[in-house]
């Protein structure tokens, strides 16, 4: 008998779960969050040693009702990181500074800079196989160097945040493909480092990038302070992990043609597995490497539970009203119409935009409105990205909806509407560290990550939601509205 830890270090907070294949149950779970340093310029930038300390918690209350033997039965921890976070050591592999994260925009001149010089949107592609919205690892290194040159100049390695968690777990330092795809400068159809995008931000660069593993080649054992602490076995190996994106394909079985991934989190993100070399594609779609093999073409705006979280908060209410309201208020909101870049957007590249709403008369300013405009918003915005995915051929068959959003049924069913798709959930935690749960199993040897995900991925019947034809007619001209109010004021 084995058990498996699965971890999540997302924007807002770190998740650990453990799991007990045989019984395909979980044993326990934790969770601590993280904050976020924002200023106005659009910074956005945590300390590494915040996932540090709210790992450590997590994993202690997912491990608490674990006796010592059942710890020492861990075999394998796999971590789901959020994606792009800059994170820089010095020599002495210490923290430089704090990481500037996926959802940082003060770094969008830097990113456009670093694309011109690299000839264009189709200059990056034709090195990198995909373009790199604003929020890649890529533009905050031009950033740093321009900003911070003696810091930049200190450099000794260069990763992601999932890749200094398993840093801490190990003491080793190394990356994945699918976090790699993630940075702005590897080249995702041929999978390796790509010097000239390296160079093009700096040739010292090279020397400060980490190994790429395999998709299931262990990072290494557990480090001896890390197991003495947590009390599990010296033979307990960290899995190579992958960027949250990568994991919740993975955690949501989204590993063969015909599934797609929704995470409704902070981000709003889309995915679907390809086997088919992709090429041709828009530029505002990411092609990212796929845990295993393969490609995920993704859509990731930045604005979701943000934006609903900030519109819950306005009117203090709790999910159970803020749902009950998004329930309440009509298909379109009376008119209502909210662009809901908060953060600025990446999905169309709108880095300096901010939250709008249109279409206020005297009878549809309510509250259910307000709040259900920005649901029908953030699905608009993963819509529009799938239209462009559907235009390549990519399509699905079933749409597996995942992160806090999903827990909605409101917004379950808004999302079946828009889409004019069946809507599922997965059972489980979450689909990122359920993931890491899935490739840690893979790297132990319990078999392939598609077995895997065929024998251990559960849907979840609860969170069903089937497009009514009506609401999807209806919805047609709502998207339109959606269209010309972002068109109205951003030209796109
Ligand atoms: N029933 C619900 N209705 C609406 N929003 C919800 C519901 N449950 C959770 N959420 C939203 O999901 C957010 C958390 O999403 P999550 O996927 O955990 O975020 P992340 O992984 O990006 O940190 C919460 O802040 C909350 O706004
Ligand atoms: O940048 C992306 C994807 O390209 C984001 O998906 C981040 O990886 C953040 O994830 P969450 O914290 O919202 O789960």
């Amino acid at each position: 008998m084995a058990y498996y830890i699965g971890v999540d270090c997302g924007t807002q907070g770190t998740k650990a779960a453990i799991y007990d294949p045989d019984c395909m149950e979980f044993l326990g779970e934790g969770y601590a969050p993280h904050e976020i340093a924002a200023n106005e310029r659009g910074g956005r930038e945590q300390d590494p040693q915040w996932w540090i300390d709210a790992l450590n918690t997590a994993m202690e209350t997912a491990l608490a009702s674990l006796d010592s033997g059942k710890r020492k039965m861990i075999r394998g921890i796999g971590v789901s990181g959020q994606q792009h976070g800059l994170v820089i050591l010095d020599s002495g592999k210490k923290v430089l500074r704090r990481a500037k994260l996926w959802n940082d925009t003060e770094t969008s001149g830097a990113n456009q800079r670093l694309i011109d010089a690299a000839g264009g949107p189709r200059g990056v592609i034709e090195k990198i196989g995909t373009a790199i919205p604003v929020g890649y690892t890529a533009s905050k290194l031009v950033w740093l160097k321009e900003h911070e040159p003696e810091v930049f100049g200190r450099i000794a390695y260069v990763f992601n945040p999932k890749d200094y968690i398993n840093f801490y777990l190990t003491g080793i330092i190394a990356t994945d493909a699918g976090s790699a795809s993630g940075t702005g400068y590897y080249d995702t159809i041929n999978k390796e480092w790509n010097d000239t995008m390296v160079s093009l931000i700096d040739p010292a660069l090279k020397k400060a990038l980490p190994p790429v593993l395999g998709d299931t080649e262990a990072v290494g054992p557990i480090a001896a302070a890390v197991a003495e602490r947590f009390g599990l076995d010296r033979n307990c190996i960290v899995a190579p992990g992958s960027g949250d994106n990568m994991m919740a394909a993975v955690g949501t079985g989204n590993v063969e043609p015909g599934i797609a991934t929704m995470n409704l989190g902070t981000s709003g993100v889309l995915s679907i597995f390809t086997d088919q070399k992709p090429v041709g594609y828009p530029e505002i779609i990411q092609i990212q490497n796929s845990i295993p093999g393969g490609w995920i073409p993704t859509i990731c705006t930045m604005n979701a539970t943000s934006a609903s979280t900030a519109v819950q908060e306005l009117f203090t209410l709790d999910l159970a009203a803020f749902d009950n309201d998004m329930a309440a208020a009509p298909i379109g909101c009376g008119g209502v119409t909210m662009l809901p870049f908060f953060n600025g957007e990446r999905t169309p590249s709108l880095p300096s935009a901010k939250g709008s709403i249109t279409g206020l008369t005297m009878t549809n300013f309510t509250r259910p409105n307000l709040i259900r405009s920005a649901a029908e918003s953030v699905v608009f915005g993963l819509r529009w990205g799938c239209d462009l995915l559907r235009e390549k051929g990519i399509a699905f068959r079933q749409l597996r909806l995942v992160g806090g959003g999903s827990n909605s049924a409101p917004w379950r069913q808004i999302t079946a509407d828009i889409f004019g798709a069946d809507i599922i959930g997965v059972r489980g935690k979450e689909a990122g560290a359920f993931g890491g749960i899935i490739q840690a199993m893979a790297v132990c040897g319990e078999g392939s990550v598609p077995d895997l995900c065929a024998r251990h991925i559960q849907l979840d019947e609860r969170k069903q939601a089937h497009p009514d034809r009506g609401n999807t007619e209806k919805y047609e001209a709502v998207y339109r509205g959606y269209l010309d109010a972002r068109k109205q004021l951003y030209g796109i």
